[in-house]
């Protein structure tokens, strides 16, 4: 079976041809549970309670809600309003405000009736655009994963850790850091995943996991604060992650623990790499640190925790006191000095200006 198969893709477009149906993940991995979703509202809850999440992933619904609003009301207003209001679901992914500018961009020189039809085209070229861009990412680390390979006695295993999910549910397919460990389990190479749970929202426990279970990919869910003793052990080859946004000189903005995994690397001269498509490079900000917005996400989320009890229902547990307070930064920044290489669609980047724009010298 290839890669394709053993996935499913995250969006797409409805039998009725006005409304998209996704994987609601916030159900996974007890609930295969799929939405449809008809209006810009649906989509504007489902980016900001993440029924969808993920940077490629978020953007690409954002652009079908432009569809669906040009379907309600192809008018400039109304492409201005629905840019505003999906814009404003989730600040740090810069996936969204890319696909969201590119909708505006093809649709505001057509006349209103000829709107619907070309934002709906559109979209699905940027999902099909995304999959073919992870797919390229794939083939780029697995050449990393190989030279990795290459050192070990044969047949050792190459032992991965990854943190969050920037797996095909984060994207349309393949996912981004993940797309390099399909094609190495796909190449017969031995390679074994570290995941880390990713509290509070436990993307790596729920979703990760899933995903690579499916794809039949060894790997154990360690908790966030053990790829440090492990990677001190000398059991950790290579730390692979996503990234919701890259900035021109390579800070890599990603989800909250990523940098202390990025620390504990360096302090153990484990490569530390950021598998990204170009969209997920902001040009327009070079300190990601003083720059790039950070998502606060409720304290509910790791005040209460979701999962399924001995009885088999899903249910939500409160882990703290009542009165506790809690902070939920939903991103840190890890500096470009800490990033290995920049995995792209087009091959590995120094994790600096120099670097991105020797391999995008049209951009930079
Ligand atoms: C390939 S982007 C994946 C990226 O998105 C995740 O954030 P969230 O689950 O909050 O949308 C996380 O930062 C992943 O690395």
């Amino acid at each position: 079976m290839n890669v394709g198969e053993r996935h499913y893709r995250t969006i797409w477009l409805s039998d009725d041809k006005r409304s998209v149906e996704i994987i609601d993940q916030r159900w996974l991995p007890h609930e295969f549970r799929i939405e449809r979703i008809g209006n810009v509202a649906g989509i504007a809850t489902a980016i900001r309670d993440m029924w969808v999440r993920g940077a490629p992933l978020i953007g690409v619904t954002a652009a079908y809600g432009v569809a669906i609003q040009m379907t309600e009301d192809p008018s400039d207003e109304a492409l201005d309003a629905v840019w505003e209001t999906l814009h404003r679901t989730r600040p740090t992914a810069i996936n969204l405000r890319w696909a969201l500018d590119e909708m505006r961009r093809y649709l505001k020189p057509l006349a209103p009736g000829e709107r619907a039809e070309a934002a709906y085209r559109r979209a699905a070229e940027i999902a099909d655009e995304d999959v073919g861009l992870n797919r390229a990412i794939g083939e780029n680390g697995l050449a990393i994963i190989k030279e990795i390979a290459a050192k070990k006695k044969p047949g050792e295993t190459v032992n991965i850790l990854t943190h969050c999910n920037a797996g095909w549910l984060a994207t349309v397919d393949y996912g981004t850091a993940t797309a390099p460990i399909y094609l190495a389990t796909e190449a017969g190479i031995p390679v074994h995943v570290y995941v880390d749970e990713t509290r509070p929202r436990n993307q790596g426990a729920q979703l990760t996991a899933w995903e690579m279970a499916g794809h039949g990919v060894p790997h154990t869910l360690i908790v966030d604060n053990a790829g440090g003793h492990l990677m001190q052990r000398g059991d950790i080859d290579m730390v692979i992650v996503g990234t919701d946004r890259t900035t021109a000189n390579g800070d890599v903005c990603n989800k909250i623990g990523t940098y202390l995994k990025a620390l504990a690397a360096a302090d153990n001269d484990v490569p530390f790499y950021v598998a990204l498509p170009s969209p997920t490079i902001d040009w327009t900000v070079a300190d990601g640190l003083a720059e790039i917005p950070i998502e606060e996400r409720s304290g509910d989320e790791v005040s209460l925790v979701w999962g399924r009890t001995a009885a088999g229902n899903i249910a939500q547990v409160r882990v703290s006191p009542d009165a506790t307070p809690a902070a939920n930064p939903a991103f840190d920044v890890t500096p470009a000095r800490l990033v290995t290489g920049l995995i792209t669609e087009r091959g590995v980047a120094k994790a600096s200006r120099a670097g991105l724009k020797a391999m995008f010298p049209e951009r930079g």
